[in-house]
């Protein structure tokens, strides 16, 4: 069997008294879209802020690509082919879109840039080399027009591209997005469900993503896996899952 992009094996976490995350495990197949949902409170942004480094779990292991990366800071995640978007947008503002995605590039190479003692000119071509790249992906996502704009002045769509830019020019290998749908309407979340699968398709890389939106979700995921009261009580296609009665059990529950 092919080793996993990203595994989640025997994940707990509790905040005083809660179980947030009770024995959480599950596996992203290399190249796949993974969606994590649940009824609210069910323990999907926790295991997303273990999976990425903000919270430490109590006990479990998170593996990308095989290795395990438990317990490691965001930015170290970054240099293990980890990357991710956030939920409110934790973009600079002021700067420009092109600066934005520079930034988060930076975040991966700074430490190589200053401990290999390269030359300048050395240095100069490569910092060429990153901008290039950073257009690119700017290209890519179809935000090439918007390089040199502020972040503060976008709508909220091009915003939300800037946010996968900077998460893609880590160049991870497994990217988490975080409700990349959140605040959108029915036409944007369209537009994102497109260029989910277009980055999957383009760069071949896996993506997890924990999302509220029914209909970006059963559109694009390969697999889903369902989490309540901080337990997986689902994992399949979006067939099985739709069907699943103890799916349906726990958002019909979430309705009482
Ligand atoms: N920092 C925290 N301190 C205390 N309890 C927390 C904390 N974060 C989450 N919880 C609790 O852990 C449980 C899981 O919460 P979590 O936010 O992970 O669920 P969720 O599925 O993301 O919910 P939602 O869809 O509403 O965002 C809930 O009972 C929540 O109240």
């Amino acid at each position: 069997m092919a080793t996993s992009a990203l595994a989640v094996e025997n994940v707990a976490l509790s905040f005083g008294g809660v179980k947030a995350l009770d024995q959480v495990s599950f596996s992203v197949a290399p190249g796949t879209i993974h969606a994590l949902i649940g009824p609210n409170g069910a323990g999907k942004s926790t295991c997303f802020n273990v999976i990425s480094g903000v919270y430490r779990a109590d006990s479990g292991v998170v593996r990308v690509n095989g290795n395990d990366v438990t317990g490691l800071r965001p930015h170290q995640l970054a240099t293990r082919g980890l990357g991710r978007s956030f939920q409110n947008l934790a973009l600079s503002m002021h700067s420009t879109v092109l600066d934005n995605v520079m930034l988060a590039r930076h975040s991966r190479t700074r430490g190589g840039f200053l401990a290999s003692g390269v030359r300048w000119p050395a240095m100069v071509a490569e910092q060429r080399k990153h901008t290039a790249r950073a257009v690119e992906i700017c290209e890519f996502l179809g935000i090439e027009r918007l390089l040199h704009a502020p972040v503060g002045g976008l709508s909220y769509g091009d915003a939300k591209r800037v946010d996968i830019a900077r998460a893609l020019a880590t160049e991870p290998e497994v990217l988490l997005l975080d409700e990349p749908a959140a605040g959108m309407n029915a036409g944007e979340t369209a537009e994102v469900a497109e260029l989910i699968k277009v980055v999957r398709e383009a760069l071949d890389i896996s993506i997890l993503l924990v999302e509220h939106d029914m209909t970006l979700v059963m559109g694009v995921a390969d697999r889903i896996t369902v989490l309540d009261f901080g337990k997986v009580v689902a994992d399949g296609t979006p067939a099985e899952v739709r069907n699943d009665p103890e799916v349906i059990r726990a958002y019909l529950g979430e309705q009482d």
